[in-house]
């Protein structure tokens, strides 16, 4: 769906965008610095932290396109979870910013977006809460920490014959509650299945975000809110930006269905587990295939 009225000043997005752009103009040296992986393997964190470039944050079941490069980072603080270093870890972790003499202002202004999204984003929650027919508040105690993955995507134009096998980023849902992803203007790339099994286009409006539901709100909600199942292939010729924040619930949430989505008619489809277990369980599986 498309959201519009979200309040985020077209500066702010239009910042974002030229920030993007220059950091992916970065020699590749440079970008390669700013790997948080690699940060968190040298400080002996978790190795599950996906890789910043190339982005393949899900198997692609094809495999051969020109995946997106990207460069992703999350709340400042470090492990917000305290006493639980392997959610920290998972959830947070260090962002590892490129040297700001090579890209100036580049991670204030981008933070600046990465704010203003991510209150966007608290607000949506009772919104979401009261479409559930849940006490408005009812997502106030399970966001208090919760994981706000933000990732700059560039997609090189794809070259090459035009078919299936040659897809930027491939079909899959994202693992999260919601995505609020914002797309550069004027370049069709996002797609989206249907309710008939179809790929429909989802081009960028201009002062609108897309909102992707994501797979922790379908477990919780036993699918009453179903995971957006989407692809990204870039054929427009020219490069292309997008700028997706991830927003999940507190690590230790339990996706436990909520009584207004089971019924005799519509048992309860998912094992329960907590949404950081989650999070790490399609983690693991992306990245020891
Ligand atoms: O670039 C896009 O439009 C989609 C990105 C996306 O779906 C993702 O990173 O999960
Ligand atoms: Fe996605």
């Amino acid at each position: 769906m498309a959201m519009k009225n979200h309040g985020i000043p077209e500066p702010a997005t239009e910042g974002a965008l030229q920030m993007t752009k220059k950091f992916f103009d970065l020699p590749i040296e440079k970008k390669m610095e700013a790997r948080r992986d690699l940060q968190l393997r040298d400080l002996n964190k978790s190795s599950l932290i996906p890789d910043i470039i190339p982005t393949d944050r899900i198997p692609n079941p094809y495999g051969a396109g020109d995946m997106p490069e990207g460069f992703e980072f999350g709340r400042e603080e470090h492990n917000p979870t305290g006493d639980n270093e392997e959610a920290g870890a998972v959830m947070a972790g260090a962002n590892v910013w490129p040297a700001e003499e090579d890209i100036p202002g580049f991670r204030e202004q981008i933070l600046q977006y990465y704010y203003a999204a991510v209150s966007l984003g608290k607000s949506l929650f009772p919104i979401f809460a009261l479409a559930l027919d849940l006490p408005e508040t009812f997502f106030d105690d399970k966001t208090q920490h919760s994981a706000a993955l933000m990732k700059l995507l560039h997609y090189p134009p794809q070259t090459g014959p035009v078919d299936e096998r040659v897809i930027g980023l491939g079909a899959h849902t994202d693992w999260e509650c919601f995505t609020i992803l914002w797309q550069e203007p004027g370049i069709q790339v996002l797609q989206v299945l249907n309710s008939e099994k179809k790929w429909i286009d989802a081009p960028p409006i201009p002062g609108t975000f897309v909102i992707n539901l994501g797979d922790q709100f379908a477990r919780w909600t036993n699918d009453i809110f179903k995971s957006t199942v989407h692809r990204a292939i870039n054929r427009s010729g020219v490069r292309r930006c997008s700028i997706p924040l991830f927003f999940g619930t507190d690590y230790n949430v339990k996706l436990e269905p909520m009584p207004s989505c089971i019924s005799p008619e519509r048992p309860p489809k998912y094992e329960v587990i907590t949404a950081g277990e989650y999070v790490k369980s399609r983690l693991e599986a992306a990245y020891n295939h």
